[in-house]
């Protein structure tokens, strides 16, 4: 039985490829914005102990958001956003350890603010696979489309990818505090290029698991997408 969990939420974007008066994680969707869906996804989990969201310092916008009432309970907290998505996420990494004293040996689940259409059955899932997998758990997806290398230059095929094996990589990311902190820290110092927990844990040797999710598990990245989520969330059927 997996002892509960902490989540960490990096939400210090700036949303620069959505080209939106404000950061995508506090546009409006489906009544209210697209960081108090993510939120809630978690917010009333028995399996979640708490929450720690990476924000930039001065957000103008964390303080308005109605339904973070919660943080009255101790269960949501803020740590400071850094340059890098990877950077906010160790941030937070280290309030847990410093801050909180959250013990090396607890799971830490990294989901992104953007990514506010993930499925409880999913997030049950993960935590199913993930509690016993020393080397961390993901959710992801197959790809379903033939994958083109482009030239180096210009928009010309270079060839075709093996698309066997292929996945996108969603969040939430889970793995041990102690080994994705360890992990992480080891990757920015060594200038490593690392976009989601799971680089660094490879980066690190280890090899995480792969658990299949739901390809509705959006980024908020582009317009389009926010007309995707609200489609996503206005028909998602209860419990899923
Ligand atoms: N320095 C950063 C950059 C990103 N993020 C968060 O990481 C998640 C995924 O990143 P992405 O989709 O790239 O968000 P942005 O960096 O805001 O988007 P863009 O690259 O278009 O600016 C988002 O919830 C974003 O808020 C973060 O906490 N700290
Ligand atoms: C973490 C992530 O969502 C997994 O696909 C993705 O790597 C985030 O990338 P971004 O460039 O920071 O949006």
């Amino acid at each position: 039985m997996l002892n509960k969990v902490w989540v960490v939420i990096p939400a210090a974007g700036v949303g620069a490829r959505m080209q939106a008066d404000r950061p995508k994680q506090y546009l409006p969707l489906v009544g209210k914005t697209v960081i108090e869906h993510t939120l809630a996804c978690f917010a009333e989990h028995p399996a979640v102990a708490g929450i720690v969201v990476a924000i930039t310092d001065g957000d103008p916008y964390w303080a308005e958001l109605t339904s973070i009432a919660l943080s009255e309970q101790g269960t949501i907290h803020t740590a400071p956003g850094g340059c890098e998505r990877a950077d906010s996420v160790l941030n937070a990494l280290d309030y847990l350890v410093n801050t909180l004293q959250v013990t090396a040996d607890t799971h830490v689940l990294v989901h992104d603010a953007a990514r506010p259409c993930l499925s409880r059955h999913d997030l049950d899932a993960l935590l199913a696979a993930g509690a016993s997998e020393a080397a961390g758990a993901i959710l992801a997806v197959p790809v379903r489309d033939t994958m083109k290398r482009a030239q180096t230059h210009g928009l010309r095929i270079s060839h075709t990818e093996e698309r066997n094996g292929l996945w996108h990589a969603l969040t939430p990311q889970m793995a041990a505090l102690g080994v994705l902190r360890a992990a992480l820290a080891d990757a920015l110092q060594r200038g490593l290029g690392v976009t989601d927990e799971a680089s660094a844990l490879e980066h690190a040797g280890l090899h995480p698991l792969l658990v299949e999710g739901d390809a509705r598990n959006i980024k908020i990245t582009r317009p389009a997408d926010l007309a995707l989520a609200t489609f996503f969330l206005s028909n998602a059927s209860s419990g899923q």
